[in-house]
């Protein structure tokens, strides 16, 4: 078994499902361990994957993912410790657990790669970041890389932005997400059908991300270009300042690497 999951909750399955989708891994090459049957079956079911109970089986694969929430990683970790050989390679993605914190929890040496991937891997389009431990070779973060690289961008960076990581793109998709669904309620109250709001919010905002990409451009040029003299957009902006739209983003993004930094 090539790659083993311990959780197998939302952010596993997005994973896997993106992994399978892309052609990256076959289904025989994973492995998925849950705490309850209903999801174990569930997610066998759901992507064709073996799956267990039994993390011990699952950490007996050359890439070891845990996905499981930060209170259970000591736990998990205290169980499977015993069974990670010096070939392996531990991958996390758990929120604000450091590589010093998961050296410590091993208590021996281990190959560990602190990540931070988000939910659009589901359809290839996450972004993630990624923390080397000091055991862990360039061709073995290059062949991590390339599996995250999988299902969407990844880049390495240094563990002291793994908070503002969080914030900007762990935990953004629900911000995005929100915004999306505010902007179709208010078509909606304008009169379109729920189905088509749904649509037009977001492939605005797909296309939205796709110029920031792909113009190079910076965002306040890009906004500017919507903004005719005494038009529409500019009668919105004025709202948007008005309810301190930026500065309630930036209090959010602020609250959330906040929690990060002290879980
Ligand atoms: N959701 C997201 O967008 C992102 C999440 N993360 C990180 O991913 C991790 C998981 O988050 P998420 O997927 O949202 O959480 P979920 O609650 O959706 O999934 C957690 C999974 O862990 C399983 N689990 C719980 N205890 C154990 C155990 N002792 N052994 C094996 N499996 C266990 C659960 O099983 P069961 O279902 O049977 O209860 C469940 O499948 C977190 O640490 C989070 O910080 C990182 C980036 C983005
Ligand atoms: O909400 C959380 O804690 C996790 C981490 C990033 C996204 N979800």
């Amino acid at each position: 078994m090539k790659v083993g999951f311990i959780g197998a909750g939302n952010m596993a399955s997005a994973m896997i499902g993106g992994m399978l989708q892309k052609g990256l891994l076959q289904k025989e090459d994973i492995i998925a361990s849950s705490a309850t049957q209903k999801t174990a079956d569930r997610v066998a079911q759901e992507f064709g994957i073996r799956t267990t109970l039994d993390n011990k089986e699952v950490a007996k694969a050359e890439i070891v993912i845990l996905a499981i929430k930060p209170i259970y990683c000591e736990g998990v970790i205290r169980e499977i410790r015993d069974q990670i050989g010096e070939n392996q390679i531990v991958v996390t993605i758990v929120a604000g657990r450091s590589l010093q914190w998961l050296s410590d929890t091993f208590g021996k040496p281990v190959k560990l790669i602190r990540t931070m991937p988000n939910t659009p891997a589901l359809v290839g389009e996450a972004v993630t970041a990624l923390c080397p431990g000091e055991l862990v070779s360039e061709e073995e973060l290059e062949e991590v890389c390339r599996l995250f690289r999988g299902f969407g961008k990844a880049e390495v960076v240094g563990e002291h932005l793994m908070d503002a990581v969080v914030a900007v793109s762990g935990s953004s998709p629900a911000y995005v997400f929100m915004f999306i669904e505010a902007m179709a309620d208010a078509a909606v109250a304008e009169g379109m059908p729920r189905a088509q709001a749904y649509q037009f919010a977001a492939q605005s905002v797909l296309g939205s991300a796709k110029m920031v990409l792909e113009t190079g451009k910076h965002p306040g040029e890009l906004k500017d270009m919507v903004c005719s003299p005494a038009g529409t957009t500019i009668a919105g902006v004025c709202k948007l300042e008005e309810k301190g739209f930026r500065s309630s983003v930036m209090e959010c993004m602020k609250a959330c690497a906040d929690k990060s930094r002290n879980m």
